[in-house]
């Protein structure tokens, strides 16, 4: 992936606000009375253990699956008012999983994304296409353009995928788990494009280190809610994580960098498999 030469940030910069808002699935309550604040411009990291919601919140902040209770607003309008197609013009939604006909070539699966800006008289104009080679350039899949996807790795699947989000042009993107199925080099690459990008980015990441590393701020859900929310700093702290993973970490400083890193065992008085 290229990441040295990406263009400097020329995105407007959006906001999004998370009002007092509830998720339910069924009739179970995933998430209850969240409140949470995107600032134009940073990437925010949503962490938490599996199943604490991460997934279920960034389709409500994507409009996919409405909120049960309160409200999402961007840039002052609440996605309840937005059409879809103006929803997707103003947010990119890249999924933990996207099922995919196997023989849809790579370029075809990006160029979905300039969907939302097609003129009723259809075809693609050459500012889409130019979104498309763009987004292919990003994810170093220029070469794979004219592959089906069945006959991608998993990682590069993924990529392709990401690209599409990128090629849709909105200011907005919510990412879930982008960096699953991709080596190490690649992940590194990809949370780098991201902060290059000069979008506002909600993005959920498993990998305490990544989002520590590229996130301006993180959310951690747990129980149902938002249970710290700060930068890397002041969220990953040993109580946090304990609370809300049930681990011990130990914060190090990095001997070459001066970074901070976490490392994580076991907390011995609990029962573990
Ligand atoms: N389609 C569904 N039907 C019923 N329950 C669901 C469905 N999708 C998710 N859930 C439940 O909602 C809760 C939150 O799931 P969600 O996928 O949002 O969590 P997550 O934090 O993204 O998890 P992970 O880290 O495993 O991806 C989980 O308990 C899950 O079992």
């Amino acid at each position: 992936m290229t990441t040295a030469d990406v263009a400097a940030p020329t995105a407007a910069k959006t906001a999004l606000e998370v009002r007092d808002v509830s998720c339910a699935i069924g009739r179970r309550t995933i998430l209850a009375g969240v409140d949470l604040e995107v600032r134009p411009g940073e990437v925010l990291g949503l962490v938490g253990a599996n199943g604490s919601g991460k997934s279920t919140l960034l389709r409500a902040l994507a409009g996919v699956r409405p909120a049960a209770r309160g409200e999402v607003v961007l840039d002052g309008v609440p996605l309840s008012s937005m059409r879809s197609r103006e929803r997707a013009r103003r947010i990119a939604f890249v999924a933990q999983e996207e099922a995919a006909p196997a023989d849809l070539l790579v370029v075809e699966m990006v160029a979905l994304g300039r969907v939302p800006h097609l003129r009723a008289s259809g075809g693609m104009d050459d500012e889409s296409r130019a979104a498309v080679e763009e987004a292919l350039r990003l994810v170093d899949l220029e070469h794979s353009a004219q592959q089906p996807l069945d006959r991608l790795s998993g990682g590069e699947r993924r990529r392709a995928v990401i690209a599409r989000g990128l090629a849709q042009g909105a200011p907005l993107l919510l990412l879930d788990e982008p960096t699953n199925h991709l080596d190490i080099r690649h992940q590194l690459d990809l949370m780098r494009l991201v902060r290059s990008l000069g979008k506002t980015v909600v993005v959920a990441i498993h990998d305490l280190d990544l989002a520590a590393t590229f996130c301006d701020r993180i959310a951690v859900l747990h129980d149902g809610g938002v249970f710290a929310c700060g930068t890397p700093d002041e969220v990953l702290v040993p109580h946090v994580l304990h609370d809300a993973f049930g681990v011990l970490a130990t914060r190090v400083t990095h001997p070459l960098t001066g970074r901070t890193h976490l490392l994580f065992s076991h907390d011995e008085r609990e029962q573990h498999p």
